[in-house]
């Protein structure tokens, strides 16, 4: 049944679908790439339909150019899910669909092209023999892998288990259950960005040998990328473990979806289509009638509200999975009794020491890169900011330069003031370079190990490091929030937090929520087999109802205590948001445009929704260019998101000049 129109989506901001006349030969299925020529150039588009009609004149319709390859279309379902994030995210189908494929995918074909393939469909995976003792389930575990083994369609669930309880060992065994139920099972194991991917990769690997274990994550190279999009839409991978874009993965047997560390801020993306890949899992479940299970430590207060709530089915694993190892206990050390020298309070350092003399490693986090957060001249008071942005340039003593983490401009430390010329320029504050740079002065025999974004950079730096952790060659590991990811460490038995009082006082309401989190990972990286693990926490604020709850472990009743907060105000959970962000040289223009935006939303307003008013953003300049914020404000996101269709299409209309975007649901202000 040959129709003579096709319809395209393609990588453009375009409303709808594009007409061509269909070629028959070329004999294009419904989710098939096809190439087509848009503007004057030829591009690759997924074919989303065909027709015998088009509003537009027939015989002004262009061909189809051709299609690509021969590669199968993708499914129905994940062209669901693609129109859906579209939909939600206030983008275009092809926006979503096209930069969803690796680059090798959406490229037109040149002379090598056949061969290139053939080539990425014989990369060997590595496969792994290394033996492995499979442990016996405990009790918690063993109930829930057997309950949730019965979810039978669309299931959510979300697992809290407290650190080190052993939730990968829960989704081996879900995995081993789904493939049991269908060997040609497909999973998808998604996990935050900058990690533990290699260690995770290696135990599935380990655990099913005779299957082929595919990565996704941004850091790999372009062709690895396009080999393990091939292997999963060829079904030759069983399981794709990936970062957030591992979402929109070509999947065509998906039967069992896992988030794990579901809290983590890195599944919501920042540019482009503002997608949260944990939100998207669900969909993607929804639409595959599958089950899906978070888990976390920490969980996102959006999917503990939803499991109180009965929405998800509620796991909880409350004690440590290795017999012998506690919970760690954590002492608050109190920075107005305790006075830190160079950043560090007396107790702190005894028990450094200690740990260096048992022969323990120690993980001091600080959650800060860089030597010292801004410059300051002593006489004048003259403090280093970057030119293009309102920020301060931070100090990196490694390239001796001042760096602004906004932008990337830097510039030399000058040798004297640049205002008034004296030489009194002095470093204020404190980033993990200094704090290395005191460590290792204080304990000069110990090996001291930095890791954060400037470390990292290379290539698979991250993961040669954490190795080097695992392997003992560490004393002291001193490092960002990379070092309080899911790593199971086997021999820290002290984690130190330097200061963490910026972050308690944020004005970003979720704040809170974000730094007990991280606290609470960071802890549990402590005394994960035998041994106590002990934490020291070093602030002005001791009281604050945040450390009790930490110290007592007790994520529930902190949760507890921010969702009442939050429902009191109406706040996210209890309220859903949307953020249009203008940018313009003139921050008076750009607050302009967003109360013209606004009244042209008063005049559609719809049910609960609300506006407040256009404000600069917390860092109102990046790059010389000004950025202001709108928010939008609904009960409930249905009501929200019927609110903005008409919205956007209406703003859309009128063909302002002003760049502007939207970010549904977002994480920060
Ligand atoms: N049933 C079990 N018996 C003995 N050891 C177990 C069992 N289950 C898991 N473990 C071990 O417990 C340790 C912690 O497990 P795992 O890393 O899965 O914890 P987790 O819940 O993911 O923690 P986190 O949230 O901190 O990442 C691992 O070393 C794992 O091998
Ligand atoms: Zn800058």
């Amino acid at each position: 049944m040959a129709q003579s129109i096709v319809k395209v989506i393609v990588d453009a901001p375009l409303r709808g679908q594009l007409d061509y006349k269909n070629v028959p030969e070329l004999g294009l299925r419904v989710g098939e790439r096809c190439i087509v020529p848009l503007g004057r150039r030829n591009v690759i588009g997924i074919v989303a339909g065909f027709s015998d009609s088009s509003e537009w004149p027939v015989n002004k319709l262009r061909k189809v150019a051709g299609r690509p390859d021969e590669i199968a279309p993708l499914s129905e379902n994940w062209m669901r899910l693609t129109a859906f994030a579209a939909r939600y995210y206030l983008s275009r189908h092809g926006m979503v669909a096209v930069p969803a494929l690796p680059k090798f995918f959406r490229r037109i074909p040149g002379p090598n092209y056949a061969n290139s393939l053939s080539k990425l469909r014989d990369r060997k995976f590595k496969s792994n023999d290394a033996p492995e003792d499979i442990p016996l389930l405990n009790k918690e575990q063993e109930a829930i892998v057997d309950d949730f083994s019965q979810s039978k369609g669309f299931s959510p669930a979300l697992l809290f288990g407290v650190t080190g309880s052993g939730k990968t060992e829960v989704y081996l065994r879900l995995i081993e259950n789904t493939f049991k139920a269908d060997p040609k099972a497909q999973i998808l194991l998604m996990v935050p960005e900058i990690n533990l991917t290699p260690q995770l990769v290696s135990r599935i690997g380990n655990r099913f040998k005779d299957r082929v274990v595919a990565t996704w994550n941004s850091s790999m190279a372009e062709g690895q990328k396009a080999s393990s999009w091939l292997a999963c839409h060829e079904e030759r991978a069983s399981i794709l473990v990936g970062t957030r874009l591992s979402v929109f993965a070509s999947l065509p047997n998906l039967k069992l979806i896992i988030v794990d560390e579901e809290h983590d801020a890195s599944y919501k993306s920042h540019e482009g289509v503002r997608y949260n890949a944990r939100d998207l899992a669900l969909k993607r479940a929804q639409i595959e009638g599958i089950p899906v299970l978070l888990g976390s430590a920490t969980p996102s207060l959006e999917s503990y509200r939803n499991a109180l709530e009965g929405r998800f089915r509620l796991y909880k694993m409350k004690k440590r999975a290795v017999e012998s190892a506690e919970l760690p206990r954590i002492t608050l050390i109190d920075t107005s009794l305790d006075r830190p020298q160079n950043g560090i309070c007396s107790e702190t350092a005894e028990k450094i020491t200690d740990t260096l003399e048992k022969g323990r490693q120690s993980i001091v986090f600080l959650n800060r890169r860089g030597f010292a957060p801004v410059v300051e001249c002593k006489s004048c008071g003259w403090h280093s900011t970057c030119p293009h942005c309102s920020a301060y340039a931070v100090f990196h003593k490694t390239t001796g330069r001042l760096t602004c983490h906004y932008c990337g401009w830097s510039m030399k430390l000058p040798t004297s003031c640049p205002k008034c010329g004296s030489y009194e320029l002095q470093p204020v504050g404190r980033g993990t370079q200094r704090a290395e740079e005191e460590l290792e002065v204080k304990w000069p025999e110990a090996k001291i190990m930095r890791l954060d974004q400037d470390s990292a950079r290379r290539r698979g730096s991250a993961s040669r490091m954490l190795e080097a952790v695992h392997s003992g060659e560490v004393d002291i590991l001193i490092g960002t929030q990379i070092v309080a990811k899911g790593h199971d460490f086997k021999k820290v038995s002290l984690v130190v937090v330097l200061n963490t009082d910026p972050q308690l006082l944020s004005f970003d309401y979720r704040a809170r929520e974000r730094l007990f989190s991280v606290l609470m990972q960071v802890a549990g990286r402590a005394g994960r087999s035998g041994e106590q693990g002990e934490v020291l926490i070093q602030t002005k604020y001791p009281k604050d109802s945040l450390f009790r709850y930490l110290k007592d472990n007790d994520f529930e009743g902190f949760a507890q205590e921010e969702l009442k907060a939050r429902k009191t105000a109406s706040m996210t959970p209890y309220s859903a948001q949307a953020l249009m962000i203008s940018e313009g040289k003139d921050i008076r223009e750009v607050l302009d445009f967003l109360s013209q935006v606004k009244k042209i939303g008063l005049s559609v307003q719809t049910g609960s929704v609300r506006f407040y008013d256009p404000v600069p953003q917390t860092v109102q300049k990046v790059m010389d260019i000004e950025r202001a914020q709108l928010l939008i404000e609904a009960d409930n996101k249905m009501e929200l998101q019927r609110f903005l269709a008409v919205f956007t299409s209406e703003i859309e209309n009128r063909q302002f000049k002003n760049v502007w975007h939207i970010d549904v649901d977002p994480l920060s202000f």
